[in-house]
């Protein structure tokens, strides 16, 4: 890639830290009432605002651009929902985002709408992890440029990942580019980007893994098996969303392992894409489990792969040969 994808990093940078600040903000509002309720407006205001603003930033900066986000505006144009999609006008606006109209809202919600393949565009997960949200756990905020089937970009908003020597609160902000390394920054203010790598841990024993808190996201009962297996005696550190990728990426975990629960799955690209970059870029190793590489050029599902197998690298083959004597 001989492009510096500068203006692209400045813009996704920009968009999703503004994103992420909009969900912290909405996070703080939810209440034990509301979940008692089972409410999900919060979460669901949340997700919008946020593909909102990603989209108009990108639909701005690079109007040719297809963007395959998460959500869509379908169902906030009936009259029936017009109070909810006058909430996400309302955060909006509270956040000093530039005309926010009802119809803007959903316009720009819209140019997320992509589905399919083309030779250059963007995947977003607008709040990936929405059960860590509701639970004021982890999430993250996901985009990625995806360029003739290569990830070339990738940011990732964690506002509840702490960034050392930082406020606990602080939130960190990460981003890779294909051949130029991973970076890690404080969410809320501007500092220089610290470079991140994964660890050199070459024995299992030593070895610490992550996985989803959601057992119905990734077999426990499999990844328990291959950590006896393996030898491997460190509790799982349990996260939800992509901010497990950003943990192997910076050292804290040596493997993130997400076991297929039902065959017929498939993974979706927006929640995959940029912490893959990521771990690349910091050093480690992203396949499937069978040892293959994940394909984004298939549509907004990884339609070829099952499962996703992330390592420093060290410790990639050996946990994949062990894998291969699983039953999924
Ligand atoms: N059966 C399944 N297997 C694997 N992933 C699943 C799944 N059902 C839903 N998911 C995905 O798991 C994501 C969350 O992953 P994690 O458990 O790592 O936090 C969800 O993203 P959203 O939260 O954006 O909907 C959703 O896309
Ligand atoms: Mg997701």
């Amino acid at each position: 890639m001989t492009e510096t994808l500068e203006q692209e990093l400045q813009t996704a940078l920009l968009a999703v830290r503004q994103a992420a600040l909009i969900c912290r903000t909405v996070q703080s509002a939810i209440t034990d009432e509301v979940l008692e309720k089972k409410d999900k407006s919060p979460v669901t205001i949340a997700d919008f605002s946020s593909q909102a603003v990603i989209c108009r930033a990108l639909h701005n900066a690079f109007p040719e651009d297809p963007i395959i986000g998460e959500e869509d505006a379908a169902e906030l144009k009936g009259p029936e929902n017009r109070e909810f999609l006058e909430k996400i006008v309302a955060e909006l606006t509270a956040d000093g985002i530039q005309d926010p109209t009802p119809e803007n809202v959903c316009t720009w919600i819209d140019y997320g709408g992509a589905k399919t393949y083309s030779d250059r565009f963007w995947t977003l997960d607008p709040i990936d992890g929405t059960k860590g949200f509701l639970r004021k756990e982890q999430y993250a905020v996901s985009l990625a440029l995806i360029v003739e089937g290569k990830i070339v970009l990738g940011v990732l908003g964690c506002p509840n990942l702490p960034f050392p020597g930082e406020n606990p609160t602080a939130g960190t902000l990460y981003y890779a580019i294909a051949g130029q390394g991973a970076y890690a920054l404080p969410l809320v203010r501007e500092q220089e980007p610290k470079r991140i790598r994964v660890t050199t841990t070459s024995d299992f024993s030593e070895s610490r893994f992550c996985e989803s808190v959601e057992s119905g996201h990734s077999s426990h009962s499999h990844s328990q098996q291959l950590a006896e297996r393996l030898g491997i005696s460190k509790e799982p550190r349990r996260l939800d969303s992509q901010a497990k990728y950003a943990v192997v990426a910076q050292g804290e975990a040596d493997i993130y392992m997400r076991l297929p629960t039902r065959p017929g799955y498939r993974e979706k690209i927006w929640d995959h894409a940029a912490g893959v970059l990521l771990v690349e870029e910091a050093g480690g190793e992203v396949t499937d489990i069978h040892g293959n590489p994940l394909q984004f050029d298939q549509g907004y599902e990884l339609k070829n792969n099952q499962g996703v197998i992330v390592t420093n690298g060290h410790l990639h083959s050996l946990l994949i040969q062990s894998l291969d004597e699983l039953e999924f």
